[in-house]
């Protein structure tokens, strides 16, 4: 019996998309059925894992990058009052607190823990800053002998705060929302490590990469173990899954990006799936071309990847709907938009993605401009109330 997904057909008529469909019900089917147990197992597991798993729940998961963040009033509230980002990052009650902020506003299907993914540089003894308005700063590692100053592990003392927050969101997060752990990838972590700051197209990581391999391989090195262990470690406290963002992924040539991108991100899994067998994870290559999708999934075995919103979405379906779940794409920018753009988009994405394990979401995260009652419009437009 030949797969409908493995035809060589390139163009995406809607015959084809009816193969899709097809497809994904038949997945459905031997997903669903291999036993009577295996279903009323999964019936009461989150939408969220079930599409991570690769089945196609009864209605589409939504939560969005960055949910908990300035557009939130609540949010602004907690972060003045602990002054500091890194404050609300390290101490589990306000950890906790902002990060259930737009689970009890919203009933978004999955939890992101609060926190940020250099977190990671910072426990290995970079100093950081968050400066109002200008994002962060760190004091720039370009060197082997600066990298042979930081620690080898994760400083625990910073980390049990933020392991501690994952196991107290897990007690107090309803059964039917995930929570999602999370931590940068390598090379985009590289970056700010490298940079000190964010810059416009990563020149400084690229640069080291170039004239001082030996450094660089050891920083990612570095950051590959680390990163595992940290990941390791939120499983362990209760995320039911975690994602790997790589914001940068877009800046790297195709070489660079199956060696910075998708062979860090390839150990992590294998780290990790060793320690937390089955360890459901979702990588966001942000910016990754599909040929770069293709092979990052092919390579680490990741449940789901994450699509900005520069992903062709047919065209993406056509190659990975059968092999993981799609997690995206709507536009931020549209959700600040919002009125018939939005709903236009969001039934667009709705329509491409029906009947694939798919996991609603934005192609990065949500904007502090963006207005609540867009989102609101968004999450009853997708649930269709
Ligand atoms: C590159 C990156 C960072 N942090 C992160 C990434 C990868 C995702 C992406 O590409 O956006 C990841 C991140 N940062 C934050 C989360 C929390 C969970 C979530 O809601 O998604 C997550 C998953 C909170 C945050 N991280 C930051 C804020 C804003 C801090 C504040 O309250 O002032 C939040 C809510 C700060 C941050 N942190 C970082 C930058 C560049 C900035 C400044 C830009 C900004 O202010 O939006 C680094």
């Amino acid at each position: 019996m030949s797969n409908p997904l493995l035809t060589t057909q390139t163009t995406f008529d809607s015959k084809c998309l009816k193969k899709y469909e097809e497809a994904g019900d038949k997945r459905m089917e031997s997903a669903g059925m291999e036993s009577a147990r295996a279903e009323a197992s999964v019936k009461n597991e989150p939408i969220l894992l079930q599409a991570l798993d690769g089945r196609v729940p009864n209605r589409t998961p939504i939560w969005m990058m960055r949910q908990a963040g300035r557009y939130l009033p609540e949010y602004r509230a907690v972060r003045e009052k602990a002054g500091d980002f890194l404050t609300l990052c390290y101490t589990p009650d306000l950890a906790v607190e902002v990060t259930l902020q737009p689970i009890r506003r919203f009933g978004f299907d999955a939890a992101i823990l609060f926190s940020d993914i250099l977190v990671v540089p910072h426990a290995l003894g970079c100093p950081l800053t968050f400066e109002a308005g200008e994002g962060p700063r760190l004091v720039p590692v370009t060197t082997s002998a600066e990298l042979a100053a930081l620690r080898e592990e994760l400083d625990p003392d910073k980390i049990d705060r933020v392991l501690e927050a994952v196991s107290r969101i897990r007690a107090e997060l309803p059964k039917e929302t995930a929570l999602l752990g999370f931590c940068g990838a390598p090379w985009t972590v590289a970056t700010y490590m490298i940079a000190g700051r964010g810059t416009p197209d990563q020149a400084p990581a690229r640069l080291a990469s170039l004239r001082d391999p030996a450094f660089f391989t050891a920083l990612i090195d570095r950051l590959v173990e680390t990163s595992a262990r940290y990941l390791v470690g939120q499983l362990k406290a209760g995320a039911d899954a975690v994602q790997i963002f790589d914001s940068w992924a877009g800046v790297l040539d195709p070489t660079s990006f199956r060696r910075w991108s998708i062979e860090p991100i390839r150990r992590i899994v294998s780290l990790v799936r060793a320690e937390v067998p089955g360890a459901r994870i979702i990588a966001f290559p942000k910016g990754a071309t599909l040929p770069g999708l293709t092979a990052m999934v092919q390579a680490t075995g990741v449940n789901a990847v994450g699509l900005d919103w520069t992903a062709d979405r047919p065209a993406t379906r056509y190659a990975l709907g059968a092999k993981c779940a799609l997690q995206g794409n709507l536009d931020p920018l549209t959700l600040i938009a919002g009125g018939r753009a939005l709903d236009a988009s969001i039934d667009a994405i709705l329509a491409d993605f029906r009947g694939a394990s798919h996991v609603f979401n934005l192609g990065h995260g949500i904007r502090p401009e963006t207005p609540i009652v867009h989102v609101e419009q968004m999450i009853a437009r997708i649930r269709g109330v």
